[in-house]
């Protein structure tokens, strides 16, 4: 059996990874061998059996024997260990959650329902490095890949509405304050069913602006707000998340070099693991709404199409319904009056599931067999 190094383990997406390999009997399949970049020679979990001392992962030497890591710890990580790691010869397969090595000519970006024959031949070519993709490019891709495998699309344009977990869990711990403190300041107010909503709202607004709401994490408030920015500015005006759509989604779909159009705004909203995006999409033929459905539902096993209905929308096509699973609803699937080749679409998906862990589970599974 391979040896398995897991970095970042106990992380918020590594937690979700080690859910998911236990749920799938992944451990069954590999010799796990836990790291640890601040908790060297403490026990680990015994996810995999047995729970044994935790192994130092800055330890180049102990990473080295092993035949494939995977880590979830961060770029920052990835930056100083990695170089590193191969300088010393090491030939094992490192699958990545951090984006650091995504963009590299040497790594591939998995998202295995849509680029199941770039990854087969990478391996068969020798690559060793496999990085999971960005959150929101995985979700839209999974939602539409059955447009993308056949070249129906000319161009898309995602608005996202990104969850506070893509920021990190002191973010999301830091949104159900700000919901507290502020449901706080008016909770008497709120009881009291004589009340005037106007001097509830400027009760609310006042605290929302207030420096005594937590906002260490975002820097603003979030909650009763939002963020129309994510990630550091580019010199192209967009943001590093904005950038990351178009250069990300065409490497994972092989088109780099006739790269697909994808560029909109990323957009922190007060959601909590769910990424969503509204999508505005040039077709390249004037194509049913019915063929666009059958077409993207019998892509893969996890994209759901949801009628164009009100009820059914509001229902399924939201981060609530979304949570912790699998599922990557896509609806609100219609053509724009802009003409015949332009529709909309809506989709959700769990940000920590196919936007981070379970591509890199499925990576190490293909390896693994
Ligand atoms: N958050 C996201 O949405 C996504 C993140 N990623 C990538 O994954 C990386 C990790 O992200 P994320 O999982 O959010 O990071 P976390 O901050 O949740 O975890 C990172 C590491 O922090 C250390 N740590 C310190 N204190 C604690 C604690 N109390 N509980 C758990 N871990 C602790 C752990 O390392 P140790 O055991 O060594 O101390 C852990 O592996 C990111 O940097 C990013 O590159 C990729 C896609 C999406
Ligand atoms: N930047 C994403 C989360 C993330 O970690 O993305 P990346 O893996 O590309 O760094 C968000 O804020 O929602």
């Amino acid at each position: 059996m391979n040896k398995v190094g897991l970095v970042g383990w106990r992380g918020m997406v590594g937690s979700v990874l080690m859910d998911r390999m236990q749920t799938e009997g992944d451990f069954s399949k590999i010799n796990a061998h836990f790291f640890t970049t601040s908790q060297s020679g403490e026990l680990g979990p015994n996810f995999a059996g047995e729970a044994k001392p935790l192994l130092d992962a800055t330890d180049v030497s102990a990473l080295s024997k092993m035949d494939i890591i995977i880590s979830c710890q961060g770029g920052d990580y990835t930056k100083s260990v990695y170089p590193t790691l191969r300088e010393t010869g090491w030939q094992g397969y490192w699958i990545d959650a951090a984006s650091a090595l995504r963009m590299d000519n040497d790594s591939i970006i998995v998202l295995d329902p849509v680029n199941k024959d770039v990854i087969e031949q990478g391996l068969e070519q020798g690559v060793k490095t496999f990085v999971g993709g960005n959150c929101t490019v995985s979700l839209m891709l999974i939602a539409l890949g059955g447009l993308f495998e056949q070249d129906l699309i000319e161009w898309v344009s995602p608005m996202t509405y990104q969850a506070a977990s893509g920021a990190g869990a002191r973010n999301m711990k830091e949104l159900i304050t700000q919901m507290g403190e502020i449901h706080g300041s008016v909770v008497q107010h709120l009881s009291n069913p004589s009340s005037a909503i106007l001097e509830i709202d400027k009760l609310v607004a006042n605290k929302i602006k207030s420096d005594d709401l937590p906002k260490d994490q975002f820097g603003v408030p979030l909650a009763g707000s939002l963020i129309p920015w994510i990630d550091v500015p580019m010199p192209s005006g967009q943001s590093k998340e904005e950038w990351k759509a178009q250069v990300e989604a065409n490497k994972i779909l092989g088109s780099s070099c006739s790269p697909i159009p994808i560029d909109g705004l990323c957009i922190r909203i007060g959601a909590m693991r769910c990424h969503s995006q509204a999508l505005t999409i040039k077709l390249r033929d004037d194509i049913s709404v019915e063929r666009i459905e059958e077409i993207l539902e019998g892509h893969n096993e996890w994209v759901k199409v949801i009628p164009n209905e009100r009820d059914v929308s509001a229902e399924e096509l939201t981060p609530v319904n979304v949570t912790g699973t699998l599922s990557v609803p896509i609806g609100r699937i219609r053509k724009l009056t802009m003409g015949p080749k332009y529709i909309s679409a809506f989709t959700v998906g769990d940000q920590l599931l196919w936007g981070a862990a379970e591509p890199l589970r499925r990576m190490l599974r293909i390896i693994t067999g």
